[in-house]
């Protein structure tokens, strides 16, 4: 037998040996379907809920979610419904990919449907505004009782779509959620690791778009090799010193959602927060960017939230500061850029005494 045979069977007896659960995905954009493709192609029933009726008939009808990932082709496994109680109905694994935005109030209509022992993911990059509260935070309020994941790392939809090699990461504290998370999402382009770390891992993803803002600004003003390198490794710096002083491990900042995602969103214009970044950078208008974007690009919202917590608790973020001044108090970014180079002199590695003096 060839290699490829025996690999061929050892996959074929692997998903044998997976016994199909009811999967539900609520919300259908592009990361969503990516999401629901993905556990359709492995063999699960599932529902992808959107909110149009006229959209989720369109796509059950044509196998495609033409208005956000044309010519991606739907797993017969796939249903897509408008209906909240049949895609949640029976689910035991349940996926929410809606904006931060339309979170909360999405969560709080399924609560009826709701099986008492469904695992339920958030997959979302942004933060509630009101108490700074992250979405698996409101998983927990609105679903008291039930285990709560995070999924989150370098994980453009558009290239999971087009089966690019992806490893992205599951954070809980319940170790049934991270296996049937594992089993219900790993591909052989898919790979899907586990961390306990679940406020560090969401703090992560939330907080790399605002400055994937930043990167995508300082290329349209010709930033060169030198400037990125140190934006990328401050922003790091400044990301893990929140998120440490919020109680996250700041070791998850080294791993797949955390060097992984901010690596990816602030280099390449695949990402939506780094492009709103380089049409600032540009001269234009905030308003005129994000009504053409015509998806979300969380990181506006994050950076208002974190401004005013940063501030709320003293911690020094030098970065998010600059940028909401050119954001919203109308700074020149030029004379923002000039304060953080002649700005306190600082160190490079924190944590754990390294490089202190
Ligand atoms: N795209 C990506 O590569 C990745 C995205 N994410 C995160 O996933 C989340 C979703 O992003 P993404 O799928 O890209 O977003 P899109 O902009 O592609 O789609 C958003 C989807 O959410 C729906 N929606 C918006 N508001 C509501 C609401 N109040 N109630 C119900 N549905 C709503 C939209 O419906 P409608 O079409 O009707 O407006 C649409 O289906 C974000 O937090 C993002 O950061 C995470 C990893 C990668
Ligand atoms: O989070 C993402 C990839 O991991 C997507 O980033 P954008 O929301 O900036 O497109």
């Amino acid at each position: 037998m060839s290699d490829e045979n025996s690999n061929n069977t050892a996959s074929i007896a692997t998903k044998a040996a997976v016994k199909p659960v009811k999967v539900a995905v609520l919300g259908g954009g592009s990361f969503g379907t990516a999401v629901a493709n993905i556990s359709a192609h492995n063999g699960h029933p599932t529902y992808l809920w959107m909110r149009h009726k006229d959209r989720a008939l369109l796509c059950q009808r044509d196998r495609e979610n033409a208005h956000y990932v044309p010519g991606y082709r739907f797993a017969d496994s796939l249903n897509a419904t408008s209906d909240l109680a049949e895609a949640v109905g029976d689910a035991s694994l349940v996926f929410v990919s809606v904006p931060s935005s339309g979170f909360r109030e999405v969560v709080q209509k399924i609560k009826p449907f709701v099986r008492s022992d469904a695992l339920l993911v958030s997959t979302t990059k942004g933060i509630e505004g009101k108490g700074f509260t992250l979405m698996s935070e409101i998983l927990e309020q609105e679903m008291p009782g039930h285990a709560i994941g995070v999924l989150s790392g370098p994980n453009f939809a558009k290239e999971i779509i087009e089966q690019q090699q992806t490893g992205t990461v599951i954070a809980s504290d319940s170790g049934t959620l991270i296996r049937r998370v594992q089993t219900v999402l790993s591909s052989d382009t898919f790979r899907v690791y586990a961390n306990r770390d679940r406020r560090g891992v969401e703090l992560a993803g939330a907080l790399k778009n605002i400055y994937a803002i930043i990167s995508g600004m300082a290329t349209a003003l010709g930033a060169g090799s030198n400037t990125h390198a140190m934006l990328i490794t401050r922003s790091l710096a400044e990301m893990s010193r929140l998120a440490n002083t919020l109680g996250a491990n700041p070791m998850t900042f080294l791993g797949l959602a955390g060097v992984g995602d901010l690596i990816l969103t602030c280099t390449s214009d695949l990402s939506r927060n780094y492009r709103v970044g380089f049409a600032l950078g540009q001269g234009r208008a905030l308003d005129d960017i994000v009504a053409e974007l015509g998806q979300v690009a969380e990181g506006v919202n994050t950076l208002q939230v974190v401004a005013a917590k940063a501030q709320e608790m003293d911690v020094y973020m030098p970065l998010v500061k600059g940028l909401y001044a050119v954001i919203f108090q109308g700074l020149p970014i030029e004379e923002v850029a000039h304060k953080l180079m002649v700005g306190e002199q600082n160190h490079d590695v924190e944590f754990m005494g390294a490089g202190d003096e």
